[in-house]
């Protein structure tokens, strides 16, 4: 997904630095996350958040955990953080980095984070656009390292050719399949959809009827 350059984003993030935290910032974090939120508790991440949509759900669903929405799009943070900060809701327990998912261990420290979400992640068709995808061995390895040993990763996809490609590539690289943790249609799963919270992507697609693909796995 590319998203137009808005003109408004650039400054919006600067004054908002608190809500929205760069590169920069992220790394002098390393260790540190806790001090930023109101609560100590829980820090779950999203790689590739988009507009915002996921992220703030659980947010608002879980207060009890804190949330961070990672993104590499200015435009597409810009609007999802300008999202959470207009929502009528408080949402102490959300932040957002504007960044690289790929540097995500430049940010955290092992067991920083104990889960981790990839929604509909860009699936680089093309087999010389392989080490982009967010479930290349390279990321996996970076995911591993800020997750504790049996950290969860949870992965949705409309996308069957990357859903197939990550199912290798999670197996290759180790991570454990627990039973049942594979969908195939999990729309028509109703034990599973208890506790979904619909990304703006899947909303798009499920209401299309395409079937949405979901993987929850755990590193050792
Ligand atoms: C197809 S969109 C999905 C957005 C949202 N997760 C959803 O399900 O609606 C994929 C998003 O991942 C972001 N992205 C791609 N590579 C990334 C990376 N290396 N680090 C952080 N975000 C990335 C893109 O900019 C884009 O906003």
């Amino acid at each position: 997904m590319r998203l137009r350059n808005k003109k408004w984003a650039q400054p919006w993030l600067e004054n908002h630095t608190d809500l929205v935290i760069d590169q920069d910032h992220a790394v002098a974090l390393k260790g540190n996350w806790q001090t930023i939120f109101a609560k100590k508790q829980p820090i779950q991440i999203e790689i590739g958040t988009g507009k915002g949509q996921f992220i703030i759900g659980m947010a608002k669903k879980y207060p009890e955990i804190n949330f961070i929405g990672m993104e590499i799009q200015e435009a597409a943070i810009a609007v999802a953080g300008r999202k959470a900060d207009e929502d009528e809701a408080e949402l102490p327990n959300l932040k957002f980095i504007y960044g690289d998912g790929a540097g995500v261990d430049t940010y955290f420290e092992k067991g920083e984070i104990s889960k981790l979400f990839l929604n509909f992640s860009d699936p680089w068709p093309k087999n010389r656009h392989e080490t982009r995808r967010l479930t290349y061995k390279r990321f996996l390895k970076s995911y591993q390292a800020v997750l504790p040993a049996g950290g969860e990763i949870e992965f949705k996809t409309d996308n069957r050719g990357l859903f197939e490609y990550s199912l290798y590539s999670f197996a290759n690289y180790g991570i454990v399949f627990e039973p049942a943790s594979i969908s195939l249609n999990l729309h028509e799963d109703a034990d599973k959809m208890v506790d979904n919270v619909e990304t703006e992507y899947e909303e798009k697609f499920s209401s299309k009827g395409f079937p949405i693909y979901k993987f929850v796995g755990s590193f050792k």
